[in-house]
């Protein structure tokens, strides 16, 4: 693993467009980097423009949306890019495993059918051969009996071996990066490690490095080796997966962790965050977590925090407050000094 990013997210801003035309701000101002094989959770609650953040990095944002800012793949630049650009470098270079399934798979085809094509639209090569990989692909993504099950349509397939299909779909080109998105909400705990773990063998076999997206810290505790904090389609907090996790230094952050559920059973109640986003149609003028931040002071209402580094490698925080809360911030409903 290098240092030298793969992906480089910088000031990137997608407006969407809501019911009536009302401009949806997603993603605001976002910036974060892929390094080459690396697993990065993108983590932030729903609404928080995870899944848009992807969809635009691929060029698949939402039809009518604005996009500003940068996003560089390994030197190229895809804000702006054209469409058959972004298309020769989905597959190849970069892929989706999408929230939901089976909106990957074609239903009229048969799964390893949808594999052979996927691979020869990338590279010249035999059918025989293809349909080997694809094979190989399904049998390495976990899929029982790969050759016979090859031959069968999606719906004759579990909602698990449809995950595992889509994950054989979308890396059968070994791309260099690939966006999972929410891979393994619908599914249940065994079926989700089985999953993760899938993927994490290919990015050891293949180097391709993961970007995450889950609201679910578990996972990216487990799996990912940074993290990128999102709310209100902003950066909250940045750096290497379990300290952000173990020792959070923004209070949205410390409410995440929070609210996960102990190790052993208890009969405590957890804290909730409380509140709600703000409405994406009208994010607030500063901090888009201060109305929900026990920590909020006049200037977190009127300046947006930029990302500023704590001192520790690879870490940023984007939080007024940085300086002057108690590090980590454990709890952030704890009276801290005023
Ligand atoms: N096609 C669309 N048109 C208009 N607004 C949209 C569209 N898709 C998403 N949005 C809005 O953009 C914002 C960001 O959505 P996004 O799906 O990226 O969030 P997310 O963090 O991925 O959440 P989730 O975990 O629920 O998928 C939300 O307010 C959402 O309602």
């Amino acid at each position: 693993m290098t240092d030298r990013p793969l992906l480089a997210v910088r000031d990137l801003r997608v407006t969407l467009r809501g019911r009536g035309g009302t401009p949806v701000h997603a993603v605001r101002g976002l910036s974060f980097d892929v390094r080459p094989g690396e697993v990065l959770g993108l983590v932030g609650e729903s609404g928080a423009g995870k899944s848009i953040t992807a969809h635009t990095v691929l060029g698949m944002a939402p039809h009518g949306a604005t996009v500003g800012g940068s996003v560089d793949l390994d030197g190229r630049e895809l804000v702006g890019a054209s469409p058959a650009v972004l298309r020769s470098l989905r597959g190849r270079r970069m892929a989706l495993i999408p929230q939901n399934a089976l909106s990957a798979l074609s239903p009229v085809h048969t799964v390893g059918g949808q594999l052979v094509r996927a691979l020869r639209s990338n590279r010249r090569m035999s059918r025989a051969r293809a349909w080997r990989l694809a094979v190989e692909a399904l049998d390495r993504a976990g899929i029982p009996d790969a050759a016979r099950r090859a031959r069968a349509h999606p719906h004759e397939f579990s909602g698990g071996m449809r995950q595992r299909a889509v994950i054989a779909m979308a890396t059968v080109n070994e791309p260099d990066l690939v966006f999972a998105d929410e891979p393994t909400t619908a599914l249940d705990p065994v079926m989700q490690a089985r999953v993760l773990d899938r993927l994490r063998e290919l990015r050891e076999r293949t180097g391709t490095a993961i970007v995450l997206i889950t609201h679910d810290l578990g996972v990216v505790g487990g799996y990912a080796d940074r993290t990128v904090v999102v709310y209100a389609g902003r950066h909250v907090e940045s750096g290497p997966a379990v300290p952000v996790l173990t020792a959070p230094r923004a209070p949205y952050t410390a409410g995440l962790v929070a609210s996960l559920p102990p190790l052993e059973a208890t009969d405590r109640r957890l804290p909730t965050i409380e509140g709600a986003p703000s409405a994406p149609e009208s994010p607030p003028g500063g901090c888009a977590f201060a109305p929900r931040c026990p920590h909020a002071r006049e200037v977190c209402r009127t300046e947006e925090p930029a990302p500023l580094p704590t001192g520790e490698p690879g870490r940023l925080v984007s939080c007024h407050r940085l300086t002057d809360l108690p590090d980590p911030l454990t709890h952030p409903f704890a009276p801290t000094p005023r």
